[in-house]
């Protein structure tokens, strides 16, 4: 099992912010956490890198506590949260992914190099490997964000909205190797707005807004009934069947 939450309680300086999380998540399946802007989905992803506070019940990952599985774990976060200025290459980004392996010390070896050029390949850059990563579109940036965790070849894959502001190329570059890595056995768990595309890249999802509503397959999870309680009455069914979400 790569992930075990029961009735768990997750927060900040002892305080809860999300609670009753009841989950699991085996190899090679995607779990999508769905929720409205404050639901708690950075907060769980975090939670899973250890990060954030356990407050009560249990958390599992690999059967043992976050942070002593830190190691088997990879972690995309969002392309807005960093400082494209910061002066490197898309190469020299992908190969921090490579440092908890080698020791960020020591010099890099002909393997870390391959596996370099070989994660920025499988997201379709290896033709900007050498260009200024702060110069490179949003969608490219998230795309060498994924590659760089990809060079740490984790067991258990955390992006926070890896859609988010992506163009379509780039959607579907991370997309296809979403389905590669599920295909080979690597769990994925990924936080997003997008409903239409959680049911369509999910094996799982599970909806939160500060305590969690359902967890199950997406036609189980994503109801009228589900998302009308999670996103406090913010949805509204429309004739041709699709439940479309407004918000407040
Ligand atoms: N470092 C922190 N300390 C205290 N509270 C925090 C901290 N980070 C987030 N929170 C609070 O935790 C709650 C959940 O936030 P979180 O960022 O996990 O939601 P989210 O679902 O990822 O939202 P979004 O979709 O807007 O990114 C919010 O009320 C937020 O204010």
């Amino acid at each position: 099992m790569v992930l075990r939450f029961a009735d768990t309680s997750v927060g900040y300086h002892g305080v809860a912010v999300l609670t009753h999380v009841d989950l699991s998540l085996e190899a090679g399946q995607c779990l999508a956490l769905a929720g409205p802007n404050g639901a708690g989905k950075s907060t769980l992803i975090k939670a899973v890198l250890g990060l954030t506070e356990v407050l009560a019940g249990t958390a599992e990952v690999f059967g043992r506590t976050p942070a002593r599985s830190r190691e088997q774990c990879g972690y995309v976060p969002q392309v807005g949260d960093l400082d494209p200025d910061f002066p490197v290459t898309a190469a020299q980004v992908v190969l921090m992914g490579r440092y908890r392996r080698i020791g960020w010390w020591r010099p890099t070896r002909a393997t870390d190099r391959r596996a370099v050029t070989e994660a920025l390949d499988r997201v379709g850059l290896a033709d900007e490997a050498g260009r200024r990563f702060g110069l490179l579109s949003g969608g490219q940036r998230q795309r060498v964000l994924l590659a760089r965790a990809l060079a740490a070849e984790p067991e258990l894959l955390l992006l926070d909205e890896p859609f988010n502001g992506v163009d379509v190329v780039s959607q579907e570059a991370i997309l296809s190797v979403l389905r590669e890595l599920t295909r080979s056995g690597t769990a994925l768990l990924l936080s997003t707005h997008d409903l239409a595309l959680a049911r369509d890249v999910a094996d799982l999802v599970c909806l939160i807004n500060g305590r969690q509503w359902a967890f199950g397959p997406p036609g189980e999870v994503l109801t009228a009934d589900q998302l009308r309680s999670a996103y406090g009455g913010h949805a509204i069914d429309l004739a041709d069947g699709r439940t479309v979400l407004v918000e407040p």
